[in-house]
This record gives C-alpha cells, structure tokens and sequence, in this order.
C-alpha cells in the first residue's frame, strides 16, 4: 500500500465573488504521475499555487509528507522538497547552464544563494559535478558553457528541469511542460518524463496535451470551474460522459 507524498484536504478558495477552487480534495500517491487537467479557468494553476505556498487557501489545508505545510512561505516549501518547474522558463539567461544548475544546487544546500558563491571556486567542485550531472541526464551536457538565452524553448525547459532536479525533489509539480513545443520536443520531454517515472519520483503535471497525459499519467483528476468532477485512472477519466461533457464540450 502506497502512502500520500501530497493530501490537499477540503480546499476552497475565492478572488472576491469568484470561486476559483471548491471542496477540492485528492491525494498524490508516491512515486505516480498524478495530472491535473481541466479546460481553461478550471482552477488548476490556482491549485498548484496553493501547493507551493504562493497562494493562501481560505479553508482547508496541504499535508506534505503528513506535515501541514499551509501557512509556510514558498521558499521553506521549496526547502522540503516541493520544486515546481514553471509554464514560462525561470532560468537566468545570462548565465551559462551549468550556471544555471549551480545556482539552485548551492540555495538547496546552503538555504539561501548569492551570485558570487560561482566565484568561490574552493567551494565549488561538488556543486559543479552535481550541476554536471542533471545536465547530462536531461541531453544538455554538450552545451554546458554556452549561455542560456541561446537555447530554443524545448532547451530551456530542459534547462528548468535539471534546474528542479538538482534540488533531489520529493514531488515534481510540472506546469504544462510541453507548453508551446514542437511534437519532436514534446516527444523528447515524454520521454525524459517516463525516465524519472521509471525511477520512481513523484509528480503532479497540468497540461493541455493529452497526448502527454495518457502517456505519462497513472492518475488523473479532473477539474472543471473549480470543483473535482472526476478522478481516477487515465482510461476511466477518459470514457467518463461527466469530462467528455464538461471538459471536451461534448465534442469528443
Ligand atoms: N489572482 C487572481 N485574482 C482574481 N482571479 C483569479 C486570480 N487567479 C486566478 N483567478 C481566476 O480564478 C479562476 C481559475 O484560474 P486558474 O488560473 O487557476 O485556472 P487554470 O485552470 O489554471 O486556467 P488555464 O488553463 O487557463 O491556465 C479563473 O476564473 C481566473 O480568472
């Protein structure tokens, strides 16, 4: 029996007279890809945003690794394990990508970072094979050197990754990884997906592509105008009349 790395138990919450999320309750199993989908202003971001200390809930709460981490700021989530790799690229152009790897590699360890630690040459070598690594297990080890404002998008988002990977996170969350790439990127960031699933990380993913979530996801949940309309396995979710209906607009 596998335990919950993520509970999100009975969350709500409102901008003003919207409600962006209702009686929201699920549970990230460990070492899954569990993908949260639902069409545009379902609550979905607002969602992770409560997961990672960026957004407060009204009522109700997050269970992390069976700690309740609402209330705690971003970066102390961070610091237990949380990464989130973001829509739009955080990375820092320009830097090199090893760089970029060292940079979240030394704020995991030392809890904080400033610019000059790359300078501290004494203290740099473990980093930097660390930062060696992730970049070597995402395909960018080659172009290490180079700055990072030269990469294509699929690249950057590469770059993100081994920039989450560094930090050895206990969950994943991934917004849209595959947002704006071109199918051979998409495929590339599949695949690189299956390896991490293949060694047992867990990971929650919003995306669009269904293409992504039916190849990657052991669990998906629905969201539609801020409620859970469905949850289960990919082919349940897939065939459920309540999601075709809400979420595909009867189409398909
Ligand atoms: N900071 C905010 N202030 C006011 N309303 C907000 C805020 N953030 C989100 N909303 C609203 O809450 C609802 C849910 O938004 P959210 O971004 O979570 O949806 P989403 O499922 O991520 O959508 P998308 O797929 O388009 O990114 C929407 O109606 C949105 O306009």
């Amino acid at each position: 029996m596998s335990n919950a790395v993520l509970h999100v138990a009975d969350v709500h919450k409102s901008f003003g007279g919207l409600r962006a999320l209702s009686d929201i309750d699920l549970q990230v199993m460990e070492g899954t890809t569990h993908a949260i989908i639902g069409p545009n202003g379902a609550g979905k971001s607002t969602l992770l945003n409560v997961c990672i200390g960026r957004i407060a809930p009204d009522t109700g709460a997050v269970v992390f690794d069976g700690q309740v981490i609402t209330g705690k700021r971003p970066h102390e989530i961070n610091q237990m394990g949380v990464v989130r790799v973001f829509q739009t690229p955080e990375i820092f152009p320009d830097l090199t990508l090893l760089q970029n790897v060292m940079v979240p590699a030394f704020a995991k360890r030392d809890g904080s970072f400033r610019l000059n630690a790359l300078q501290l040459t004494s203290r740099q070598s473990a980093i930097r094979e660390e930062a060696e690594h992730w970049l070597e297990d995402v395909g960018l080890y080659k172009q290490r050197e180079t700055l990072a404002a030269s990469l294509s998008r699929g690249d950057k988002r590469r770059l993100e990754l081994a920039m989450g990977l560094v930090q050895h996170p206990r969950l994943l969350l991934l917004d849209e990884p595959t947002a704006g790439m071109s199918r051979h990127d998409t495929n590339a960031t599949i695949d690189l997906l299956k390896k991490f699933k293949e060694r047992g990380m867990t990971k929650v993913i919003i995306e669009h592509d269904m293409h992504v979530v039916f190849s990657l996801a052991d669990r998906v949940t629905v969201l539609a105008q801020g409620r859970i309309i469905a949850d289960g396995k990919p082919d349940e979710v897939r065939g459920n009349p309540v999601v075709q209906e809400a979420y595909l607009g009867g189409a398909h």
